[in-house]
This record gives structure tokens, sequence and C-alpha cells, in this order.
């Protein structure tokens, strides 16, 4: 008898281990029993990976003001990124303002939907494509062999999962490519999409490999907060 292999990622990195793994597959189990219970969330059609919609998860007004706030604060994304040059993420960085009441409440509102501990949840980031832009494909948990990693195991481990919404439709471009599931989730005002980077068993996941493909015409806003392992600190 011949058991039917698993599935391999189209892309395949070397293998990274993962010290946080039994945390993050607790963490995994409880996001999932909270989202499919949820009827503002919709599980996309991926076996291979864990990814989660909700429409309309910030309203049309709230979204403007988000990308108001980015327009004040945006700067080139290597100046706040480690590990991505200037090639990689051609993007604008806001970090927005994580004192300003309008900001915690989305954040709290986040960590809701969620169910994740607030205090896993790095500082939520804005992003913004103009034509040309881009983040080529990566995957949001970090290379535990890197060196960057002792200081991240530190302040809150593994990126167990990562939200990001959409704070405004793009003419043309700028989808979120997932290369190695097929699936291209083009930018809608107000969504929110959310995944696990992390397989059900707390190992990393490389069918989560991710682009924000290049913005072809408009500008593209986003926002995006990562959640640790455990409770995030300063370092
Ligand atoms: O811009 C996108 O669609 C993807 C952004 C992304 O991958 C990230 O911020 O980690
Ligand atoms: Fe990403």
């Amino acid at each position: 008898m011949s058991e039917a292999a698993a599935p391999l990622p189209l892309k395949q990195y070397p293998p990274c281990p993962n010290p946080d793994q039994a945390a993050m597959k607790r963490l995994g189990d409880a996001v999932r029993a909270r989202l499919e219970r949820d009827p503002q969330v919709e599980r996309l059609p991926a076996e291979q990976a864990e990814l989660w919609a909700a429409a309309d998860f910030m309203s049309a007004d709230e979204c403007v003001r988000m990308m108001a706030m980015i327009d004040r604060t945006a700067v080139p994304s290597q100046i706040l990124d480690h590990g991505y040059n200037e090639v990689w993420r051609t993007s604008y960085s806001g970090d927005v303002d994580i004192d300003d009441p309008f900001v915690r409440m989305i954040e709290r509102r986040i960590d809701d939907l969620l169910g994740i501990p607030g205090e896993f949840g790095e500082t939520m980031q804005g992003q913004r494509y103009a034509p040309g832009q881009e983040f080529r494909e990566h995957m949001d948990w970090f290379w535990t062999k890197a060196p960057y990693f002792k200081t991240e195991a530190k302040r809150g481990g593994q990126r167990s999962y990562t939200a990001m919404i959409y704070l405004n439709d793009v003419e043309e471009g700028g989808e979120t490519a997932f290369l190695n599931l097929g699936l291209s989730i083009p930018p809608q005002r107000g969504v929110l999409l959310a995944w696990n980077n992390g397989a059900r068993d707390g190992s990393l996941n490389q069918f989560t490999l991710h682009a924000g493909t290049p913005v072809v015409s408009g500008t593209k806003y986003i926002i995006t907060k990562w959640y640790r392992t455990r409770k995030w600190g300063h370092g």
C-alpha cells in the first residue's frame, strides 16, 4: 500500500525549524475555532494554508481616515524594516501613531476578531504603494537561523498570524498573490485578510509565500498587523 504524498509547495525554500511550534499550534487551533464560528468571516479556498477574509471590516470613513494618517508619516519601507532591501519592498511605510485612540480602536477590533491577546501584536504598520511599487515574494515568518532571530526570539518569538486590511480599491494591479496556492486577492476597500503563518501542526508554512504585486494604476493603501506567539516586547 502506498500513501498519497503530501503536496509540496511549488516554490520551496530550505526547511526552517520552529522553536515556537507547540505555541503556534495552540494559537492556530484557538484562532481557527473562533473564526469558523464567526459569520462575518469566510475561509478562502486553499487546502495548504489557512486564509480568512472579512468584508467591510472597516467602514469607508475609517479607511479614508487611516489613509490620511499614512500619508502624514510615510517613509520608504527599508528605513523601518530589517531584511528587505529597497528592491524587494519598494512601497512607503507609515508607522501609525500607536497612542492615537482611533488606531488603538482598530487594533482592538482586529485582536478581538482573531481572539489573540493584544500584547502579542506588533505595532500596526501602514503601507502605501504608488504605480510600479511592490512587495516581492516572501513569507511573514522569521527565518529562525538568521542572526536577527536571536533578538526576535526574546521579544515575542515567531510571527504566528498576519492580519491585513485594504484601505482602498486599486484601479489596476496591487493584488496580494499567494504564489504557492494559486490564489490572488485584489484590494477591496475595508476587507480584512488574515492568515496563519504556521501549518496545522505549528510548523512554518511555506505555502504562505506571498507578494504584493506591482500597482499598475492608482495608489494602494493597506495596514498590516503581525502577531507573535508570545507577548511582543520592544526589545
Ligand atoms: O501588499 C500586500 O498585498 C502584501 C503586504 C505584505 O505582504 C506584508 O505587509 O507583509
Ligand atoms: Fe507579507
